[in-house]
């Protein structure tokens, strides 16, 4: 059966502690470490966070499995793929920039093959893996599955946003399904390996380094809205026993790749439970809170996941979306306003138009903007919607679109290779620079908020 067509099952959930048997009667029954295991298993745990950290965001599996991770040949270094992938982020290896950066999407070569390993790039990112703080954003063109090898990130927690082409993903604790609109959270430490059902795939992944993701509070929104726990899935343990001669454990450590072999596959656990889990969600679940009366509310209303640091609201990396949603606000320019950060925001784009831009800003291309640089609606959506007149006040359902962001406190540095990129747009400042003065020293108070035509005046 083709990797894509296997029913799979999930556990719903955010931050559940879960329990999965491929097997009945393998996950041993009140405690982790009996003398010897149901079924003559190994027991492992994969710890995400320290031994000793507060029980309300501790984070650890119990792993039951054929062969323990450690049978394996000694590692060594990957030469061959390259410094595409960067941990920390120096002078040494990256650049600084406050420009705006613009890329446009990158085919997806056909040729030679790149798998999900060979073909991630780091684009951009901030502090260190060693240092446990800091995020890498990066980047990804394959063209065919992963086979006889599985990657192991002991840097941070991978966030991947298909783009393009679904992603069949195999991990320790089972198999996920991830198609363009939804996203995956494959979590520091674990092993897995990535099938491409429909060849050529690119997307988008973001890393954090000492940090996990959570739901971000919702404050006066209530117990709901946003995000919702249950549409959060984990796989159901799936295993395999055959004999595998040379398959590869690439392993990502500081950036730099290393490779062990085994004569195993790592996908050998028959049971498990915990709460450090893989996961996916699907992005079309989001429940869009927004302005109702008039401005246009701050992009933290859309926050999915928040990878916090230690200071309260200040985020390590926010993945904040921008979906389908009624516009309803009176008087109000509706796109993102003019602004200056503290935060730096990189974009991507999933389908369809993004509501700044007009034009340039494609699918599967990317947008940085750093901590404090200007940016905002190009010229031709701020001339567009301020010509809109008495159109301007009606319900307007953004549609067909789906842009995100990834938006962190700490200032990205960005690789050689994004900048002398032949994708880069050069000339993206040129979007703004038509930007014209419409100042009039006579005001005609058309700045005053009046309700829309028809609307009930009583209040
Ligand atoms: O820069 C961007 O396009 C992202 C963004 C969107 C928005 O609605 C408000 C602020 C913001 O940074
Ligand atoms: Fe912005």
């Amino acid at each position: 059966m083709a990797a894509d067509q296997e029913e799979l099952r999930y556990l719903s959930g955010l931050g559940n502690s879960f329990s999965s048997e491929a097997v009945a009667g393998s996950l041993p029954v009140g405690q982790n470490s009996p003398l010897v295991c149901p079924l003559g298993l190994y027991a492992e745990q994969l710890s995400g966070t320290s031994f000793t950290t507060p029980r309300a965001s501790n984070l650890r599996t119990w792993l039951y499995r054929i062969k323990p991770s450690v049978t394996h040949e000694p590692f060594h270094p990957l030469q061959d793929k390259g410094p595409r992938l960067v941990g920390e982020f120096d002078r040494a290896t990256t650049v600084a920039t406050p420009t705006q950066l613009r890329w446009r999407p990158a085919e997806v070569p056909l040729d030679p093959p790149l798998d999900f390993i060979d073909g991630l790039y780091t684009v951009c990112g901030a502090g260190s893996s060693f240092l446990r703080h800091g995020y890498a954003i990066h980047m990804y063109a394959a063209n065919k599955s992963m086979d006889g090898c599985a990657l192991c990130n002991a840097d941070g927690d991978f966030l991947i946003v298909p783009q393009q082409g679904r992603l069949f993903i195999t991990t320790e604790c089972g198999k996920m399904l991830v198609s363009p609109g939804e996203i995956v959270v494959i979590p520091q430490g674990f092993r897995f390996a990535v099938d491409l059902p429909d060849g050529p795939s690119r997307g988008y992944v973001s890393e954090i380094f000492g940090s996990h993701f959570q739901l971000p509070d919702l404050g006066p929104i209530g117990a709901n809205g946003l995000a919702s726990p249950r549409d959060f899935l984990s796989p159901t343990a799936w295993f395999e026993q055959a004999h595998r001669p040379g398959y590869t454990i690439v392993h990502k450590y500081g950036g730099e790749l290393f490779a062990a072999t085994q004569d195993f596959s790592p996908f050998n656990v028959v049971a498990w439970h915990g709460n450090y889990v893989p996961y996916k969600y699907d992005l079309s679940r989001f429940c869009p809170f927004n302005t109702v009366l008039f401005d246009h509310g701050d992009p933290s209303v859309n926050t999915v996941l928040t990878a916090p640091t230690d200071k309260p609201g200040v985020a390590l990396l926010d993945f904040v979306i921008f979906p389908p949603r009624w516009l309803v606000a009176e008087n109000t320019f509706r796109p993102p306003y003019y602004h200056r950060n503290c935060m730096s925001e990189f974009m991507g784009l999933i389908h369809g138009i993004y509501e700044a831009k007009a034009d340039g800003f494609l699918p599967g291309g990317a947008s940085l903007h750093s901590c404090m640089t200007p940016h905002g609606p190009d010229t031709k959506t701020y001339e567009a919607t301020i010509s809109r007149g008495d159109a301007a006040n009606e319900p307007w359902r953004l549609s067909g679109t789906l842009a995100f962001m990834f938006e962190s406190s700490l200032i990205p540095r960005v690789c050689r290779w994004a900048l002398d990129s032949p994708c880069r747009d050069l000339d993206y400042y040129q979007c703004w620079i038509g930007l014209k003065s419409h100042f009039s020293s006579h005001d005609n108070g058309a700045t005053a908020r009046e309700p829309a035509a028809g609307a009930d005046q009583k209040d």
